[in-house]
């Protein structure tokens, strides 16, 4: 029996470099690599009856300029030997009516600037809706499959980052300010999760963070086999609930023994924080096994501290350090 995801909401108000979460309830779906441009599909594309109605359009226009041209050709290769001098008026047989002509150009005209108009019309209007989102999912297809036939050998790699952590830790504000470094007041609570994505250095870096609160984290577990390194983000202030992050990251890497681990002891700008070296002893991170590359950076995920110590930009770097490794 496939677990079922709980029912996500719409989603609230992401920052903007995250997507909303994407996948409607059901079995668990495989991940798909989600870039950032394909929250919205690109305009012009023909895959809509609009769209094709424009082509229509531009295509007839075309075909009356053809035979415009070719009119007035006749008309040259239609005049006789010892017709009446330049002032005669030359009367083509192939040449459509003048006014026939303009008024047909016209229509075209007119026709490929509706079309081009209700296109636009439909792909606003319908970009959150089911429509929108079989048309964002023909989309992802697409790249997708142009990412799996790129020639062996391509430089770019695709790697992908799970954050994960109890609610509240911070996994949100960090993909928000590692991706796009703009303020932020409030983030919401993710319900499902969230991805965006980085092109660093020749890498493709899928950032996912999944939801902490307590009923998401059965799923957790579920996201491992396809990352590369799992990030935990842990408030260093909320005493009372790290003996529940130490149980949940133990048993996250009870599973994937030689995943690479990189512990963020976040708020660090908040007093009464705990330090990394308290940290390391509140989470047991000595007893891990040797086998795994294992790093505990403290930070602080706030528009004040991005040019701190306490950065979460020196997350982004070691990521990318991590994963570019062969
Ligand atoms: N002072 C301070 N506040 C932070 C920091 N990181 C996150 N916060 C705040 O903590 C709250 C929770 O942050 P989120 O990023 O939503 O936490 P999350 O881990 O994504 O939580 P879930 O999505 O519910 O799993 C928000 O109000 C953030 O503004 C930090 O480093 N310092
Ligand atoms: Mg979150």
């Amino acid at each position: 029996m496939p677990l079922q995801l709980p029912a996500i909401p719409p989603p609230s108000s992401l920052p903007p470099c995250l997507h909303p979460p994407t996948h409607p309830p059901g079995p668990l779906p495989a991940l798909p690599a989600l870039h950032p441009s394909l929250d919205r599909a690109p305009i012009g594309l023909p895959s809509s009856p609009l769209s094709s109605a424009v082509t229509l359009g531009a295509g007839a226009a075309v075909v009356l300029h053809i035979w415009q041209v070719a009119g007035l050709a006749g008309c040259t290769s239609g005049r006789t030997a010892g017709s009446p001098g330049p002032a005669a008026r030359c009367r083509c047989r192939m040449a459509p009516p003048r006014a026939l002509r303009d008024l047909t150009l016209a229509l075209g005209a007119a026709v490929v600037a509706l079309g081009s108009l209700l296109f636009i019309a439909w792909k606003l209007y319908f970009r959150d809706t089911e429509l929108g989102a079989s048309w964002d999912s023909w989309w992802e297809r697409e790249v997708r499959e142009l990412r799996d036939r790129a020639p062996a050998g391509s430089t770019v790699e695709w790697k992908q980052v799970l954050v994960l952590g109890l609610d509240g830790a911070g996994k949100s504000s960090v993909l928000h300010y590692i991706c796009s470094q703009t303020a932020r007041k409030r983030i919401p609570p993710t319900l499902g999760f969230n991805s965006a994505q980085l092109h660093v250095e020749g890498l493709e870096m899928d950032l996912l963070e999944v939801g902490g609160s307590q009923n998401l984290r059965a799923y957790w577990s579920h996201y491992l086999s396809e990352a590369h390194v799992l990030v935990f983000v842990v408030d260093s202030v909320d005493r009372s609930r790290l003996l529940t992050a130490r149980q949940e990251l133990h048993a996250l890497l009870a599973e994937e023994p030689r995943l690479p681990l990189v512990v963020l002891a976040n708020k660090q700008d908040k007093s009464h924080a705990l330090s990394t070296e308290e940290l390391q002893e509140e989470l047991a991170l000595h007893s891990l096994s040797g086998q795994r590359e294992l790093f505990l950076l403290p930070t602080s995920a706030t528009w004040a501290s991005l040019s701190t110590a306490t950065s979460v930009l020196r997350v982004k770097s070691l990521l990318v350090s991590l994963l570019s490794q062969p």
